[in-house]
């Protein structure tokens, strides 16, 4: 069995006073491509933000790749080669796509795919015909893309990807699909944040899924589409 990349244990999460999160465990060998799924307030962002050091308070256990972050701060996870798309998406506007890019370029990693710009031009070839084109002048598609594509120029171990195919059109949906599944051929390990049953069905290998901050249910695509009760119960489908 391939290497545990991320493992997290009992975490929980609050905003204020809130309890959001509540003892969630979830774990995402080398490779693997895992959706974490739910319906809108299911806890999924927040999920993400906290195994990112990004929540003032939180408790329970973070280990990735065997070292313990969960009082690690967001600049030293990254460091350690995590990325994290989060869902609005924010490019420097007034940068261009190649500064944009320059601006999240960390040192190669061993284990982890490299990435320059050409590589990722050629795998979104929109953004390689428009490299000199300020980030505010692209649509909100090409923005989605440019920022996946400056998280990869950290040559990140794992990629958090905070519900890539929301509030895009379908086309770009298709092409964020395949630009996952070429990621994945290079080794990419990454957590998906997915609403989209038909979606991560094509992209991923496993599932979590989460309702009211509580996981639901743990286990392969294939199970998942199998079992009715927790697509009608806990998903939109
Ligand atoms: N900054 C915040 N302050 C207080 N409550 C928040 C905050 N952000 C999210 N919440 C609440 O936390 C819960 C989980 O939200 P979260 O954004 O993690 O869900 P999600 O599954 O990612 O859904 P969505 O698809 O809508 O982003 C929701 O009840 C939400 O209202």
């Amino acid at each position: 069995m391939q290497e545990t990349i991320l493992e997290v244990n009992g975490l929980n999460a609050f905003y204020g006073r809130a309890h959001i999160l509540f003892d969630v465990d979830l774990k995402v060998r080398k490779g693997e491509v895992v959706a974490l799924m739910g319906r809108n307030g299911a806890g999924k962002s927040t999920t993400m933000k906290a195994i990112m050091g990004m929540l003032s308070r939180t408790q329970g256990e973070v280990s990735f790749m065997g070292n313990a972050i969960a009082k690690s701060p967001p600049h030293v996870i990254s460091k350690m080669g995590m990325g994290f798309v989060p869902e609005d998406r924010r490019v420097f506007t007034d940068l261009t796509v190649l500064e944009n890019l320059e601006v999240g370029s960390q040192a190669e990693r061993e284990g982890a795919p490299y990435w320059t710009a050409e590589k990722l031009f050629e795998l979104f070839p929109n953004l390689g015909e428009m490299p000199h084109r300020p980030g505010g002048n692209m649509s909100g598609g090409e923005q989605q893309m440019l920022t996946v594509s400056r998280t990869l120029m950290g040559n990140p171990y794992l990629v958090l990807l905070d519900e890539p195919s929301e509030g895009v059109a379908p086309v770009i949906v298709e092409q964020m699909a395949n630009m996952i599944m070429a990621l994945k051929k290079q080794g990419l390990t990454i957590l998906l944040s997915e609403q989209n049953l038909q979606f991560a069905d094509l992209v991923c290998d496993r599932a979590y899924v989460l309702e009211n901050g509580h996981v639901r249910f743990e286990g392969t695509m294939e199970e998942l589409d199998a079992n009715e009760d927790v697509r009608r119960n806990y998903l939109s489908v």
